[in-house]
């Protein structure tokens, strides 16, 4: 889905967009280097790899509920925090719009998930144009964790969405629009009634580097989820087990703001 008059402002995003672009070209290697893996427990995580499978350089930070971020170039920390604060807004209000379309109370999904100490990671990529590429993927399939993704970029090219049907579509994200998609947690609590969106990117035939941001509103780091009992009945058996999100995270990587999904081992039936 694609989010129009969502209130945040045109220059918020550019804003947000321009500080990670910023990050990415002023910052020197060793500089970013500080912040490959090597503590689990990390709140700033960069890395770049160029290989057959992917394709980026990225910088994923705990944005919520601690604000945490590199200190250069200066003012991407406060552009990003600005983003980061509106688009959350955004997302407590589709957490109450999608409570009532599912027949719930209006606060249902900000219970569930306790959005008010949601834990939110930025990740932040730049792929390359296409002839700097190692092949053509850019990211490969994949879901995330989380309640929704929202995303931002400054230029479209190469995201693709699986449709139910199996096939890949790209997808057009107009200029200061926002696309959401749906997160694992989402998938869980509604015992996959919403399913979590499969996607990618393609670096193959775009000439020019892109960047986006993508931001995972989650739940509160030690929150439970499970399927909800409005969603199991007699047509829909419980599908998934239940898992806290901070197990959730850590289940195929220890370090939780690498945000690894683990949707696929929390299935009880299959779809
Ligand atoms: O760059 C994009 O459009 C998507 C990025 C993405 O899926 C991710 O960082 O998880
Ligand atoms: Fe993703």
């Amino acid at each position: 889905m694609q989010l129009v008059n969502h209130g945040v402002p045109d220059g918020v995003i550019e804003g947000a967009l321009s500080g990670i672009a910023d990050f990415f070209e002023q910052t020197s290697v060793e500089e970013k280097s500080k912040y490959k893996k090597g503590d689990p427990k990390a709140r700033i995580l960069w890395d770049a790899r160029s290989h057959s499978g992917e394709n980026r350089e990225h910088l994923k930070l705990l944005a919520r509920p601690t604000f945490h971020c590199p200190p250069n170039p200066p003012s991407f920390r406060e552009a990003l925090g600005e983003y980061e604060r509106r688009v959350h807004e955004v997302s407590l209000g589709l957490g109450r719009a999608m409570s009532l379309i599912l027949g719930q109370e209006e606060s249902y999904i900000e219970n569930a998930f306790n959005l008010e100490s949601g834990f939110n990671v930025a990740a932040m990529n730049r792929y390359p144009p296409n002839f700097q590429s190692k092949g053509t993927m850019g990211l490969a399939e994949h879901t995330d964790p989380g309640f929704i993704i929202s995303l931002v970029q400054n230029m479209d090219g190469g995201l693709q969405i699986l449709t139910h049907q199996g096939q890949w579509i790209n997808v057009h994200i107009p200029p200061n629009t926002i696309l959401i998609q749906l997160g694992d947690q989402l998938e869980l609590l509604t015992n996959g009634k919403y399913k979590s969106h499969i996607h990618r990117v393609l670096v193959d035939t775009y000439k020019v580097e892109r960047i986006s941001i993508g931001i995972l509103h989650g739940p509160s780091i030690d929150e439970f989820v499970a399927p909800g009992p409005e969603f199991i009945n007699g047509n829909h058996p419980l599908a998934y087990r239940g898992i806290t999100y901070s197990n959730a995270l850590e289940a195929n990587d220890r370090y939780e703001i690498e945000v690894q999904s683990c949707i696929d081992q929390l299935r009880i039936l299959p779809i």
